[in-house]
């Protein structure tokens, strides 16, 4: 059995210490390095792998550093906005042989949430997505909703689809949520929580309700895991963790 040595960038974090015991645990990887906020992530601890759990804010640097040194990333960080994806597919250019996922969300259920999704939505007039996440999260909308919206607003075109019907004229305070590739997105902060999401579509006379719930962050470590082992089979760069499962 070969083995695929792995470091973790935000390994204090609250994923990062998860996937941490997780490649710990799993007996085809080898955890070779953990980095935080102001480590010299250097050569990486010689990982062949490095897994990205950090902030929006250093996620693409520290990706960079991992191109640079020719290692593989599995980046579970949020914000990756269409103008850092487009620099960091130049990036890539100088490392044709360097992979990197960028999933924004690796539960199997988020994935193919987001793949039924997809599949109904140009079937429905009205669609909208609620987010609801734990209130320490820093960023909203969740990845996870920005990229369903993604998903939705292009089968929604591609369908010819006219833009989601609403007949507010008045909204002072935003009660209507935020927009995202068209779609209405609403994001709920509350003690408790971990993860979830609901897509609601709608209808004359009926309603399509798709729901995820991640009550545990275990659940993300299958996706992240399966991501270490198959990167280096998927040289560029690849958004969502569909691509690698087969459900695209
Ligand atoms: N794709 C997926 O399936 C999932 C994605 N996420 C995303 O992952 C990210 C992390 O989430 P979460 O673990 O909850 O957040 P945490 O805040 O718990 O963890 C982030 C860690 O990164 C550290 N950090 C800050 N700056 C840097 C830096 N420059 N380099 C390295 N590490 C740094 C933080 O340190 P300090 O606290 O000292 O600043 C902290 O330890 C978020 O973007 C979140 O949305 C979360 C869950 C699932
Ligand atoms: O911050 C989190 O917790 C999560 N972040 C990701 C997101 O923004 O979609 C994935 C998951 O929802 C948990």
């Amino acid at each position: 059995m070969s083995i695929t040595r792995v470091s973790v960038i935000g390994a204090s974090g609250r994923m990062g210490s998860e996937v941490c015991r997780a490649v710990d645990a799993a007996d085809d990887l080898e955890l070779v390095g953990c980095f935080d906020v102001d480590d010299d992530l250097g050569d990486l601890g010689g990982a062949d792998v490095v897994v990205e759990f950090s902030v929006p804010d250093a996620s693409a640097t520290n990706v960079a550093h991992c191109l640079d040194q020719g290692v593989h990333v599995v980046v579970g960080t949020t914000g990756w906005s269409e103008s850092k994806l487009a620099e960091l597919g130049t990036r890539l250019e100088q490392h044709p042989e360097v992979g990197v996922l960028i999933a924004p969300n690796f539960a199997i259920g988020a994935v193919l949430m987001m793949a039924f999704a997809q599949k109904a939505a140009e079937f429905y007039e009205s669609v909208e997505i609620i987010e609801l996440h734990h209130p320490d999260k820093v960023d909203a909308p969740s990845g996870t909703a920005a990229r369903t919206a993604e998903l939705i607003g292009a089968a929604r075109d591609r369908a010819g689809l006219a833009a989601v019907q609403d007949a507010t004229t008045s909204d002072p305070d935003g009660a209507r949520g935020a927009r995202a590739h068209g779609i209405p997105v609403h994001s709920v902060r509350l003690r408790g929580l971990v993860a979830h999401q609901e897509v609601l579509f709608g209808q004359t006379g009926e309603m399509l309700t798709i729901r995820h719930d991640s009550f545990d962050r275990v659940s993300f470590m299958p996706g992240v895991l399966a991501a270490v082992r198959k990167v280096g089979d998927h040289p560029g760069l690849t958004v969502g963790l569909e691509h690698y499962l087969g459900i695209a």
